[in-house]
């Protein structure tokens, strides 16, 4: 990998807030909502970006599109100052936003299409070639012809992918791009988006509640809270900083007495002839599945994961994490 593409040195972003105290009685507050934040993603990283409500997550992102200038410190993407030369940028990356559909909603999928290809001056060989190519990916072909507020979740969200990749951008930012998706359409999403990393280099940096989309897509996250970087580094190291832990959900053929499962995996819960395990979130369930499978009459199994509140949660409990949420100070 190059050196950085995305760069932040001590990024902040304080937003003035007017509240009314009474009559004629109004109070500045400074909300921090990123404080001193610093790290760099290299090109064709694909990189978790994940926190608390209200840690800073959008206003980041918000900030490496150019939506938001920064108050304090240097940020810079392929090279360029996002607020500076926003539209310049613009060509150079793509964003796709769980909650909130770029697409026109009234037009058919293929409508919309052809206006950002016009919008982006995508030049018509290239237009056509990757139209063709996404289209196919995220199985879209049946749908271009009908109206977005006809597609069920996702496949708007699958178009609204579509939408973000016609211009070749060498940055994807993806806010929630699984949110209210059912298994198979996450399923989708994300073989997708691996293929499109591995075989495009796209960098990409996402921000979700799902476990799952960091687990099977990232090798690095980052955690903010409070608008500061608290950890970063790979998932595996944060489920260690937190002792997070997995379920394993264990169907035996009859009830039996709880499962003597070696430390420190152990039974949490039993209900006739299931039993609950909780181990370290960190290690394999491969050796405990193979124990349990050789020594007990297994019917079937399943595997649990955290949510990620709750690794987070520990992960800043552990580094003693207490302050409140964003610094907020009252100045009039
Ligand atoms: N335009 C704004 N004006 C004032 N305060 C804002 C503004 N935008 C964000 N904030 C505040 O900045 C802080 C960080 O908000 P941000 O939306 O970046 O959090 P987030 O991590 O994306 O949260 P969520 O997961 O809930 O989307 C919050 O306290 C929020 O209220």
């Amino acid at each position: 990998m190059d050196s950085a593409f995305i760069e932040l040195d001590r990024v902040e972003k304080v937003f003035d807030v007017h509240r009314k105290t009474g009559f004629m009685r109004r109070e500045l507050r400074r909300v921090r909502a990123v404080d001193s934040i610093s790290f760099t993603v290299a090109r064709g990283e694909m990189v978790g970006y994940i926190g608390p409500n209200g840690a800073g997550k959008s206003t980041t992102i918000k900030m490496l599109t150019g939506i938001l200038t920064p108050s304090g410190g240097r940020l810079r993407v392929a090279g360029i100052d996002p607020s500076r030369e926003r539209t310049r940028l613009a060509h150079r990356i793509g964003v796709v936003f769980g909650q909130r559909t770029t697409l026109w909603w009234d037009l058919p999928l293929l409508d919309s299409y052809r206006l950002m290809h016009r919008m982006y001056r995508i030049p018509d060989a290239r237009y056509r070639e990757n139209l063709d190519r996404l289209v196919e990916l995220l199985e879209l072909g049946d749908l271009l012809d009908v109206p977005v507020r006809q597609l069920s979740l996702g496949q708007r969200m699958r178009g609204d992918i579509v939408a973000a990749l016609l211009h070749d951008p060498e940055v994807l930012y993806l806010d929630e791009p699984t949110i209210g998706l059912d298994v198979v359409s996450k399923g989708k999403v994300r073989e997708f988006l691996r293929e499109l990393n591995a075989e495009h280099g796209t960098t990409v940096l996402l921000t979700t509640h799902d476990l799952q989309d960091i687990e099977q897509l990232c090798s690095r996250v980052m955690v903010i809270d409070h608008g500061r970087l608290m950890y970063d580094g790979p998932l595996t190291g944060l489920h260690e900083v937190g002792d997070s832990e997995r379920i394993l959900v264990v169907d035996l053929e009859r009830e039996l007495p709880p499962i003597e499962a070696p430390a420190p995996a152990r039974v949490v819960k039993v209900d006739g002839p299931r039993q609950w395990l909780a181990f370290p979130a960190a290690a394999s369930a491969a050796p405990l599945v193979a124990r349990i499978a050789a020594e007990y009459p297994l019917v079937d199994l399943s595997v649990r994961e955290p949510d990620i509140e709750a690794v987070i949660a520990k992960m800043l409990h552990s580094l003693g994490d207490t302050t409140d949420p964003p610094s907020e100070r009252a100045t009039a």
